[in-house]
């Protein structure tokens, strides 16, 4: 986990404020605003913060899907910010994207096995054959039978759609997956799921993550570091412990201080889900949500485990009654 994979060094986007009549420059929106940081292999790295602050258009800048004002991107030793369109096509195998809104990369006029295909032939790789088994063997990854391959988008649940999204990035198998929001339109439930499947693959692929969300509860389960953005600028980045338990900048401070605790003359009751009973020697590792138990305790109450294909993981873990 020590090597580097991404560095970005002074990174700036500066989007112009237009106005008038002839749409003249009359300002500029600071969305990125002189932003450092590195990312190691194999590593997840948490990037929260407010709506605005700026997430959004630091994942895209890093795809270089948008031009930088200014700043440095490396990565493994090649500076993305100064490559050239074939370079960057090659170096994009390598870096896929995952979006809040599955929509946004499945094209609904495509079956699903066209659409896992399509990077496969972006990229050259394989033939017919070859990129076909791929795409069967994809959907068994992500926890879809292969039979789903000659439906379409709109024939699947928010959460299966989010799920091809992750096959979709996955097929050309990359090392840096930066998910948007992966999880964010989902329910909780289905969020749970989602998120124990990236971390499923994570071993699997060897795969690095740049998390981006506003939900600090997911960041949380999900991140080995968490970086705080506000008003375009990264202003703390710390071990996700550390971030949580002791953070530094007022603002941190205050984020935290907004996330919903359970109440303490609550009384607690371990549920048991999907065949695993959470205790102290068995820590609930698997459980998105202990941190926001309170939202938790309506799932509990109205989700049977039967009804859901969990692959071994609870999705909750403490019932809290009066
Ligand atoms: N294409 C654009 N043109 C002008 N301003 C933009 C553009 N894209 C983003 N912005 C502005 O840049 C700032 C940062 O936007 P960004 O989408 O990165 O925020 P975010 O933290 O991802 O927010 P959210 O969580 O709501 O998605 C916002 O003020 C936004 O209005």
């Amino acid at each position: 986990m020590s090597e580097l994979l991404l560095e970005v060094n002074g990174l700036k986007k500066y989007f112009p404020i237009t106005g008038g009549l002839f749409g003249r420059k009359q300002g500029e929106v600071k969305a990125v605003d002189d932003v450092s940081f590195y990312v190691k292999k194999g590593e997840t790295l948490g990037i929260v913060g407010e709506s605005g602050c700026g997430k959004s258009t630091t994942g895209r800048l890093l795809m270089r899907l948008i031009e930088a004002s200014e700043g440095k991107i490396v990565f493994e030793d090649k500076e993305i910010t100064s490559m050239s369109k074939s370079e960057l096509r090659k170096t994009r195998r390598d870096i896929q994207m995952v979006f809040q809104d599955p929509y946004a990369s499945l094209n609904p006029r495509h079956s699903i096995e066209q659409i896992l295909e399509e990077p496969l032939i972006v990229h050259g790789i394989g033939t017919k054959e070859e990129r076909k088994k791929q795409v069967r063997e994809m959907l068994e990854v992500v926890g879809l039978s292969s039979y789903h391959a000659k439906r379409y988008p709109h024939q699947f649940s928010g959460g299966q759609r989010q799920r091809i999204g992750i096959a979709k990035a996955l097929m050309t198998k990359p090392k840096l997956i930066i998910a948007d929001e992966p999880v964010s339109a989902l329910d909780v439930s289905i969020q749970a799921q989602v998120l124990n499947l990236m971390k499923d693959i994570q071993k699997e692929f060897q795969l690095t993550y740049i998390f981006i969300a506003h939900d600090l509860g997911v960041v949380r389960h999900i991140s080995d570091r968490v970086g705080v953005m506000y008003l375009g600028r990264l202003i703390e980045l710390a071990d996700s412990e550390q971030l949580y338990q002791n953070p530094s900048h007022p603002y941190t401070k205050a984020l935290l201080s907004a996330v919903p605790v359970p109440d303490p003359d609550l009384k607690k009751e371990t549920i048991l889900i999907d065949g695993e009973i959470p205790s102290p020697a068995n820590p609930p590792s698997g459980c998105a949500f202990h941190t926001r138990c309170s939202q938790v305790m309506d799932i509990c109450k109205t989700t049977r485990p039967q009804e859901h294909d969990l692959n071994g993981h609870f999705v909750a873990c403490h019932l809290y009654n009066k």
